[in-house]
């Protein structure tokens, strides 16, 4: 109850320091807040691996308001972070928009080099210090995850293909929503010994060796038909919306970030499904847009060639 709120503080993994919302109890603060009206817990997962029956693991707690974890303080805050941005674009109250609990575990896995949604909660590693630091200190990674959550809650597109693509995909774009000073993917956590690269660009898929045309597009079987790497030609598609620009022959002009969320957040609320595929994608976006700003609109014609300009019909 809110007689147990309390402000805890500490460094996150780029050393900056965050306040967030923590919850008082027998001599202890604890990483459980619940002054947004809905739970946000972050455990110490104590190394078990993101299929483990023993997660979340231990709630994190401290004698004091200062938290001495970067991963628990990123973690923690960021949940925040998108929550809130949730909250106020859309009006989602969590990704369920039923109040769900948002519980997040770091330290799983043993240097592990990735982050995810596990169905229930989400998860993070602390990265081999080479490939990755630590996971959950890179907004778009907290952004990318609970958008999952939201996917699963929604559309819940399959996480294979086509559909897969668009699932990673979406998850990018909610992602650089948030995470909104730029159009890169992961660019906080990944190759600390490196800098200005990213894991993935939207602005420039091929940048990172994926594909920004659907004529391009992988089609082997890896990585469950490529769906890290698909991702780019709708994550193409959604900067260009955003941006403007030009790709393939085809001009766009662009409609900002803000419009580009709300066409998306209403495709995958309404019309995208499980097995929605790119071409689905591109009639679900031009749907919304046309929802949205009408039927003869700037926005409707900038999403039919952004989708062009990707080579999708
Ligand atoms: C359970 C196995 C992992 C499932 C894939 C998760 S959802 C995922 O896509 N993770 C992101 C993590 C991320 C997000 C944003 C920025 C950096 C890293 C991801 O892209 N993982 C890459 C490394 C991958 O799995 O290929
Ligand atoms: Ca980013
Ligand atoms: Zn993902």
């Amino acid at each position: 109850n809110a007689a147990n709120d309390a402000t805890g503080t500490g460094k996150g993994v780029l050393g900056d320091t965050k306040t967030f919302d923590v919850t008082y109890s027998g001599g202890y603060y604890y990483l459980d807040g619940t002054s947004r009206g809905i739970e946000i817990a972050t455990y110490d997962a104590k190394h078990v691996p993101y299929y483990s029956p023993n997660l979340p693991g231990t709630l994190i707690r401290s004698s004091s308001t200062t938290f001495s974890d970067p991963a628990a303080v990123d973690a923690h805050a960021y949940a925040e972070r998108v929550y809130d941005y949730y909250k106020n674009t859309f009006g989602r109250n969590s990704y369920d928009n039923k109040g769900a609990p948002i519980i997040s575990s770091v330290h799983v896995g043993n240097k592990w080099n990735n982050a995810a949604w596990i169905g229930t909660q989400m998860v993070y590693g602390d990265g081999d210090g080479t490939t990755f630091r630590t996971l959950s200190g890179g907004l778009d990674v907290i952004g990318h995850e609970l958008t999952h959550a939201v996917t699963q809650s929604t559309a819940d597109l399959i996480y294979q293909g086509e559909s897969g693509a668009l699932n990673e995909s979406i998850s990018d774009i909610f992602g650089a929503m948030i995470d909104s000073d730029d159009w890169d993917i992961g660019e906080d956590v990944y190759t600390p010994g490196i800098a200005g690269d990213a894991l993935r660009s939207m602005s420039d898929p091929t940048k990172y060796g994926d594909p920004d045309n659907y004529a391009n597009r992988y089609t082997g079987p890896d990585d469950n038909g490529g769906v890290h790497t698909n991702s780019g030609i709708n994550n193409k598609a959604a900067y260009l919306m955003a941006q403007g620009g030009s790709a393939y022959g085809v001009q766009v002009s662009g409609i900002g970030r803000a419009k580009t969320a709300n066409i998306y957040y209403r495709a995958l609320n309404y019309y995208l499904y499980s097995s929605s595929n790119f071409s689905s994608m591109r009639q679900a976006a031009i749907q919304a847009a046309t929802d949205l700003y009408g039927a003869n609109s700037a926005e409707v014609n900038t999403v039919k060639n952004a989708y062009s300009a990707v080579g999708v019909y």
